[in-house]
């Protein structure tokens, strides 16, 4: 089955948030590290216990690599053993690796996080070297049914200094999306939506019907909800009737359990606010999701 329809139909069943895995080592709360030799061994029983909690009602997770490498070793060992987990379990993973280079390099880059230890199903790329920075990863698209959420319009307040910049009457970050639809256009599954898609930043709503309708068969990854400041009424605009896209949530989702201050609690706490989250998008949805 092709990935894109593997995501399509794990939220149509479980909802649009896709668990942030960003997990901090000061996320973890103390009486759970002490039971653990080193950060990585405790960050990976974190991660677990997120993972058991909120898999039936999560559409996919999110692993941010920034968090693992930097704790060394120690680290990409529980990066590699929350994916192998998530695999496991038969759960979506997107690598959120944000690799971008020349092609040879870009193709150790795809072997690494679509192969071997670290295998995920889709990863994040950045496209602005070019192209040829992101065909090398299409070949797995089209044998191994992996798949690519690429950088288009950030959720960053820096996304105005280059993706907003005018290039023959359309900013950039539209051009780059439409050739992010043209990409995926070969491998469009069951649902209408190919395994190439694209990361729209969830925190401004203002283009959102533009976007959404020019990039008609691309699956979104939206962050910015939550933490970032990104509302409900702006991301329900990009989903589009509750479909097309994954909302993540990181510290959102991982920090749940520090507002009812039960450290104990803190995977209970943290499928509460999924199960928040995903309501309150569903009812935006209701109202502004065309
Ligand atoms: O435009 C982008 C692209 C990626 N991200 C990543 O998403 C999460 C957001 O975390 P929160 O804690 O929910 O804010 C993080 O991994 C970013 O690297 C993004 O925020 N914006």
């Amino acid at each position: 089955m092709c990935i894109a329809d593997k995501l399509y139909e794990s939220v149509a069943a479980r909802g649009p948030i896709c668990v942030g895995l960003d997990t901090d080592i000061s996320y973890v709360p103390q009486w759970l590290a002490a039971q653990y030799q080193t950060p990585g061994e405790a960050v990976f029983a974190f991660n677990r216990q997120i993972i058991d909690a909120t898999a039936d009602v999560a559409g996919c997770f999110k692993v941010q690599i920034a968090y693992y490498e930097s704790l060394g070793l120690d680290g990409l060992r529980a990066y590699k053993d929350t994916l192998a987990y998530l695999r496991e379990r038969e759960l979506v993973a997107i690598a959120d690796v944000k690799r971008g280079d020349i092609a040879k390099t870009a193709e150790m880059y795809a072997k690494a996080h679509f192969t071997g230890d670290f295998e995920a199903d889709f990863v994040t790329l950045s496209p602005y070297m070019g192209l040829d920075s992101v065909t090398p990863y299409l070949p797995y698209v089209e044998q191994s049914g992996k798949g690519l959420f690429i950088l288009v319009r950030t959720s960053n307040p820096g996304r105005e200094d280059f993706q907003y910049l005018q290039s023959e009457g359309e900013p950039l970050y539209d051009i780059v999306g439409k050739k992010v639809q043209e990409l995926g256009k070969p491998y469009i599954g069951t649902y209408g939506y190919s395994p190439v898609g694209a990361v729209i930043g969830g925190t401004s709503s203002l283009e959102a019907e533009t976007i959404r309708a020019a990039l008609d068969s691309t699956f979104f990854l939206i962050p910015g909800y939550g933490a970032q400041g990104g509302k409900a009424e702006d991301i329900a605009r990009y989903l589009c009737r509750g479909n097309g896209g994954v909302v993540n949530s990181s510290r959102g989702v991982l920090l749940a359990y520090k507002k009812d201050g039960d450290e104990r609690q803190f995977a209970e706490a943290s499928r509460k606010e999924v199960l928040r989250a995903r309501e309150e998008i569903a009812s935006a949805c209701s109202v502004y999701g065309k």
